[in-house]
């Protein structure tokens, strides 16, 4: 995998649009969002696409029209099918994903294991790297969402709400890490350990049996690269044994996480949604909020139960913009629900939930309907 040479850091965002001047004429506020209220949008163009199904013959003759016009039309950004995840843009020219972190940092290898052969564009913060897509600098965003030992990254969470991206694809990752110290250091030697939070969390028993003093830096390789860098003789770093090689560190432990099996899941971000099909196993991610009353998120839950749809994660997160609900002069804290559950938007069963859920959630936005990362870690 090439490396873009430089790092995005946040002010660079600002000086406009370099890269594909093909991808950069086309309108970025254009994109299709399934966003409540334009779900009607979302249900016709899955409709559009089902074969065989009870409209016949003459509704797919017409519904082939409709996707004809739609693709030919120079003022509509063409969608994402599932088959174009990987590899090359539309040009021929090779994706470009920006990740959170430096080089050596977990967060890339999930870039080029999403695309392989990609060129994986290092950010200095994970909003760095959504304005990066938002902006046409890049052409998607890799970055983590829940790992298994440590939980939730709430800040994409929160960002996925604030940005328009949509979720194309999700891949997990196996995260072995590794203390990296310097050449001749050895383990009696450290003081102090330097790596990502989410790192020092899913490494707590090893870390806390070592006696060492935990700092937080941005991530894995970044506190990697300050080790080799500074010269540093107390201190080590948890990192990946990429990252060791990398910065020509010495791996003095191997597997320190807490459970064998630390995986990281990462969402992979682009500005126009994919097609959601039906020809694999598929899963989609929203995100609603609910009046305050009993019961209601018992409600909400059922729409899926109710139709056998299978949930894989819920996180709520509060409602920024209105924090606090007043009612019967009391106040309540309000939240935002993220869920996600397998099936794709392309059935009408999930369709029909997201009906349902419609009736009696005050917002609900479809994050993105997605293939689901099968692989075998
Ligand atoms: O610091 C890194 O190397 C990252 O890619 C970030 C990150 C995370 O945010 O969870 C990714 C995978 C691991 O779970 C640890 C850290």
């Amino acid at each position: 995998m090439a490396v873009h040479a430089v790092r995005l850091p946040a002010t660079q965002l600002h000086g406009g649009i370099s890269g594909n001047l093909s991808q950069a004429n086309r309108n970025p506020n254009a994109a299709i969002r399934f966003v409540c209220g334009s779900s009607k949008r979302c249900r016709f163009i899955s409709s559009s696409l089902r074969d065989g199904d009870e409209h016949g013959k003459e509704s797919s003759v017409r519904a082939m029209e409709v996707k004809k016009i739609l693709e030919d039309s120079p003022l509509l950004p063409k969608p994402l099918s599932s088959n174009q995840l990987a590899e090359t843009v539309s040009n021929g020219s090779r994706v470009r994903v920006a990740y959170q972190g430096v080089r050596g940092a977990y967060s890339e290898s999930a870039a080029d294991k999403a695309y392989p052969n990609c060129e994986a564009v290092p950010c200095e913060e994970f909003d760095t790297a959504f304005e990066a897509v938002e902006r046409w600098l890049v052409d998607r965003a890799v970055l983590p969402i829940e790992n298994s030992l440590g939980g939730s990254i709430h800040r994409n969470y929160d960002l996925l709400l604030r940005h328009n991206l949509h979720i194309v694809g999700e891949v997990k990752l196996a995260v072995r890490h590794c203390l990296l110290a310097n050449h001749g250091v050895n383990i009696e030697d450290l003081k102090r350990v330097l790596s990502h939070p989410q790192a020092l969390a899913q490494c707590e028993n090893t870390l806390t049996r070592m006696g060492l003093v935990r700092e937080a830096v941005d991530d894995t390789a970044g506190a990697a690269k300050q080790i080799a860098f500074e010269k540093l003789s107390d201190a080590a770093a948890v990192a990946s044994a990429e990252a060791a090689k990398i910065y020509g560190l010495n791996i003095v432990a191997e597997d320190i996480q807490d459970d064998s099996d630390n995986v990281t899941r990462f969402l992979m971000l682009a500005r126009e949604p994919i097609i959601p099909g039906t020809n694999r196993l598929f899963k989609t991610s929203i995100v609603f909020s609910l009046e305050e009353g009993p019961g209601v998120l018992f409600k909400a839950l059922a729409v899926f139960a109710l139709r056998q749809i299978n949930l894989t994660k819920i996180e709520s997160r509060p409602l920024r913009k209105h924090p606090l609900r007043a009612s019967g002069g009391l106040k309540y804290f309000d939240y935002l629900f993220y869920v996600d559950f397998e099936a794709s938007m392309a059935d009408e069963v999930a369709q029909n939930a997201l009906r349902h859920l419609e009736e009696f959630a005050t917002f609900l936005r479809v994050l993105g309907s997605y293939p689901v990362d099968t692989t075998m870690l």
